[in-house]
């Protein structure tokens, strides 16, 4: 049965506020023993202007999710910010100087390496020694099954790191896993040595709605699925795919425009999610959820598997796996009889494309792509891939989920973090407004929208999506210097990567200028595995280039007409986690209509084998050019 631990679940913004820090020197997090003077915020960041230079103070709301009272002024915000970089200053010191992480090695050590280099095997050794006795240990840190439960999981990751260093060792009770934070490790588990590691808990815990789908699958079941759909993905896909992007935001902008013109507060994070899907459900399988405007039914069935997987991924005990409680349990047959719907329908979806496919006068090529119906599915099923009806609703069904909530959560925390920062956003509008003007944007366009592109790029750096890679070994390995064993459970935190004061000046800064912008596009290549947006090595995500553009143009789109700001009386953005990073309550964001930007020269609009009835808002008009003239409001 699969060890079920509280995996990802972190805690809101607010749970450690930055004044509660600095004023306990010894504090623990819920049963977690944490003996440093601990005051890491995070990116729930206000915007202070002085002297008319713009920059950006971390400030964390108090511990029951207000926020903080008005003694937060801008001198209280000044100190705090003075004393947290002493802090980080002094403590990066401790961590460097090894203080906390170099641990006690055996006596023996130096005899049993002399054996060692006499040849004498590994396993005899250690059942001379012990294990432990000839090799350097792992740092450890111990805490109650509790803290998993009850706090937020990736934040106290970041604590212990701080502590700890780039791979320490985490135990609850019996259970035990691995926190690797450090770029060349990442880099030897995702890359260098890949094949010595599966998903590990991550499949136990996907198995009901993904099944052997490429995320959870392993081995030879995940090559031979890898092989069979990358090529999909390929760039006239692509490329076409830009055309969908831009017309399901501009069914986005119409339902902004009423909430504009009426003076309605707007949800931001449920219209992305909406967004999202619509635009992976045509893309995967040509079903269009159209779930902007639609709430029941098969959106209602996809919604309940997400929150079902989500809360599976944080729950301590996996009491679905409990026979009769499958059958008992109002919420499990709930979950089932959602999965039963989506199941039927995928599977109407591949008989309706395999008919398609049957009557279509077929020369499969490389880049081959039916423009009534450029889904995955008909790339699929027009190469002859030889496999199983559930080996494919699998696969749909994981690229269903795992293109849906990581790119929602993208532009909800891009939103969030521009609506603290004017500056960005205004550099941004003004690239938008002269690469884009009014028009629909193009394939052309994603090069020439370097900003937009440096934006997302930020966003991914301090919202990684999701925060945690998971791993077990399958064979006993080195990492760094520690050698571990068989089975172990390991969490790559892509957080600690992205935030750690060792690899980045001003870490927890939001700053899209941190990148070049004639530079090449950042990733873990290029930046040696401390920048893990799309993971790496074989199990990259296949979806990094969609994802980018999808982002790129709904970002593009939505600022070029609308300007954002945080609703009056919105509750606080806190964070919390499923297999992505959500908000606790909502991303509730006032919409006003920016004035007419200037119209600039149009380029062609892209082909788009995509439904007519993803049409332009009401109020505008679209030319031959594809040039979309808003109306004014
Ligand atoms: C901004 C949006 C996205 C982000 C941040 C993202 C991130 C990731 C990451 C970090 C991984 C690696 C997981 C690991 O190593 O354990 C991954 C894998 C994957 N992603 Fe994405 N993803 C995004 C969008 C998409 C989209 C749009 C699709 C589908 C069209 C997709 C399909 C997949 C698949 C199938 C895998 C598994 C690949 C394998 O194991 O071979 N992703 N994604």
């Amino acid at each position: 049965m699969a060890s079920h631990v509280a995996l990802f679940r972190a805690p809101p913004l607010s749970s450690i506020s930055t004044r509660q820090r600095f004023h306990a020197n010894h504090f623990s997090i819920k049963g977690l023993k944490l003996n440093t003077t601990s005051s890491t915020c995070f990116p729930c960041s206000t915007t202070t202007h002085r002297g008319g230079s713009c920059s950006l103070v971390i400030a964390c709301s108090s511990s029951n999710g207000r926020e903080p009272d008005s003694a937060n002024d801008d001198g209280v915000k000044a100190v705090e910010r003075i004393l947290e970089e002493k802090r980080r200053a002094a403590l990066s010191a401790k961590i460097a100087s090894g203080e906390f992480t170099v641990e006690k090695q055996s006596g023996l050590l130096p005899v049993l390496r002399s054996l060692e280099k006499l040849g004498v095997p590994n396993e005899v050794l250690e059942f001379l020694f012990g294990w432990v006795e000839v090799n350097p240990r792992i740092p450890e840190a111990k805490g109650s099954i509790k803290a998993i439960r009850s706090e937020a999981f990736f934040i106290p990751l970041y604590e212990l790191y701080l502590t700890y260093g780039g791979i320490f060792r985490l135990n609850f009770g019996p259970k035990s896993f691995l926190i690797v934070s450090d770029p060349s490790i990442a880099k030897h588990i995702l890359r260098d040595n890949s094949k010595a590691y599966s998903k590990g808990i991550l499949a136990e815990i996907l198995d009901f709605v993904m099944g052997k789908g490429l995320i959870p699958a392993d081995g030879e079941i995940w090559r031979v699925r890898r092989r069979a759909i990358v090529p999909a993905l390929h760039q006239k896909y692509v490329a076409a795919m830009i055309g969908l992007f831009g017309q399901a935001s501009d069914r986005l902008c119409k339902k902004l425009d009423a909430a504009a013109s009426d003076g309605d507060d707007v949800e931001m994070e449920s219209l992305f999610s909406r967004l999202t899907l619509d635009i992976i459900g045509k893309a995967v399988f040509n079903y269009d959820f159209d779930s902007l405007s639609n709430d029941t039914g098969i959106v209602e069935a996809v919604y309940t598997v997400l929150r079902e997987a989500e809360d599976r991924s944080v729950s301590p005990i996996p009491i679905w796996e409990i026979p009769i409680w499958k059958d008992i349990s109002p919420r499990q047959r709930k979950v089932n009889a959602a999965l039963k719907l989506i199941n039927d329908t995928l599977d109407d979806l591949i008989a309706i494309c395999k008919r398609m496919v049957d009557e279509e006068e077929l020369q499969f090529h490389e880049e081959y792509m039916n423009e009534q119906d450029p889904s995955i599915l008909h790339f699929l099923l027009a190469s002859g891939d030889d496999v199983s009806s559930k080996q494919l609703r699998d696969d749909l069904m994981t690229m269903l989920i795992a293109g849906h909530e990581t790119t929602a959560a993208v532009l909800t925390w891009t939103f969030y973090l521009l609506s603290k920062e004017p500056r960005v956003m205004s550099k941004l509008q003004e690239e938008v407004d002269s690469i884009l003007g009014d028009r629909y944007p193009t394939i052309e366009d994603m090069k020439k929208l370097k900003y937009t592109t440096r934006v997302i790029n930020e966003s991914l750096r301090l919202f990684p999506q999701p925060p945690v890679l998971i791993r077990r070994s399958l064979e006993d390995d080195v990492l760094g210097e520690y050698p571990i064993k068989r089975g172990e459970d390991i969490f790559i935190s892509v957080w600690n990567l992205h935030h750690s004061p060792k690899l980045w000046d001003d870490a927890d800064k939001f700053e899209p200028e941190r990148w070049a912008l004639d530079g090449p596009n950042p990733n873990e290549t290029n930046q040696n595995f401390k920048y893990l947006p799309f993971g790496g090595g074989p199990r990259k995500c296949v979806g990094d280039l969609f994802a980018s553009y999808e982002s790129i143009v709904a970002l593009a789109m939505l600022v070029r007409r609308f300007n954002f700001q945080i609703a009056v009386g919105a509750p606080p953005v806190e964070m919390t986690t499923g297999a992505t990073i959500h908000t606790t309550q909502g991303l509730k964001m006032t919409v006003t209509h920016r004035i007419k930007p200037p119209i600039v020269p149009s380029l062609q609009m892209s082909t788009m084998g995509v439904d007519s009835s993803m049409s332009l808002s009401d109020k505008d008009e679209i030319n031959q050019e594809g040039q979309v003239y808003q109306a004014q409001s």
